[in-house]
């Protein structure tokens, strides 16, 4: 007689872990296969632990979230001084493609206000031999302060009105530079509730809930933003950005998300991240 495996509490946690340690679906499968796991039963202990009512809810949720007002069904969308186009609207995850959210010039001007910034954390991220610090992450990066200056002002005013979120949840635009061969591992932007370092950083405005990663530039080949759980990728195309958002700090969202290897040229990204409260 074939005994049916058992998905334990024991399994879950270690599926939860795995997960949350930015492994994508596809690796945890193949490993508990590998370990042994008939592959229908691994496949349903993952389905059920992604469902989004199958857990206990340890972690807060947000009850409300920013994103766009799609209700009426427009194509194009008032961001107060500019018209933005969805290109596509996702609902699990949420994952909303906005097409012309930055003019070429703004695209341009905020590359040149950063361009002296990242030549100087390109000094500070590398070692005496020219080597890369953190691997995960082979870009150059940047913060601006939140308002900084008038374009800045405007952009975020602009982000504010499309996404319904108020100015002042958002962290200061991060943007990365990176060149060929660089990449982002796929990863959560929200913080790891138990991580050590976390409680710090919630004091200043609490979890991250939605992500948008402007595209300053259009790379010649690769620098796709993917999603590895739902195998979508989001072409950089310049001025155009991917938005997506999450309730709460979980694998369960399926927001594991990376910037693919950049083939030839370079890849230009200006992230905002906004939290549930004001960012202080
Ligand atoms: O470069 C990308 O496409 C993704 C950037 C990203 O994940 C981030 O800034 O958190
Ligand atoms: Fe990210």
């Amino acid at each position: 007689m074939i005994q049916r495996q058992q998905i334990t509490p024991e399994l879950r946690q270690w599926l939860l872990e795995q997960l949350g340690a930015g492994h994508g679906q596809e690796q945890v499968l193949a490993a508990m296969i590998s370990s042994g796991w008939d592959a229908a039963v691994a496949r349903q202990a993952l389905d059920e632990l992604l469902r989004p009512d199958a857990q206990p809810v340890e972690d807060p949720v947000a009850s409300r979230l920013p994103g766009p007002d799609l209700s009426g069904g427009q194509p194009l969308l008032q961001a107060g001084d500019r018209e933005v186009k969805v290109l596509l609207s996702l609902q699990h995850p949420r994952v909303v493609v906005f097409g012309g959210l930055l003019s070429d010039e703004e695209c341009e001007a905020m590359m040149a206000l950063s361009a002296k910034r990242l030549a100087r954390s390109e000094t500070v991220a590398t070692h005496a031999d020219g080597s890369e610090i953190n691997a995960a992450r082979t870009s150059d990066g940047m913060f601006f302060e939140r308002g900084e200056t008038e374009l800045i002002r405007k952009v975020e005013a602009r982000i504010a009105k499309l996404l319904d979120w108020p100015v002042e949840n958002g962290e200061g635009l991060q943007v990365l530079r990176y060149r060929p061969g660089a990449e982002y591992l796929p990863h959560y932007d929200y913080f790891d509730p138990n991580h050590a370092s976390s409680a710090a950083i919630l004091k200043r405005g609490g979890q991250r809930v939605a992500t948008l990663v402007m595209y300053l530039n259009t790379p010649t080949a690769g620098g796709a933003t993917v999603f590895p759980d739902i195998r979508l990728d989001v072409m950089p195309v310049k001025g155009n950005a991917v938005f997506f958002s999450y309730d709460r700090p979980q694998p369960m969202t399926l927001t594991l998300h990376g910037g693919a290897p950049v083939r030839e040229g370079e890849k230009w990204v200006a992230t905002k991240w906004l939290r549930e409260g004001v960012f202080v």
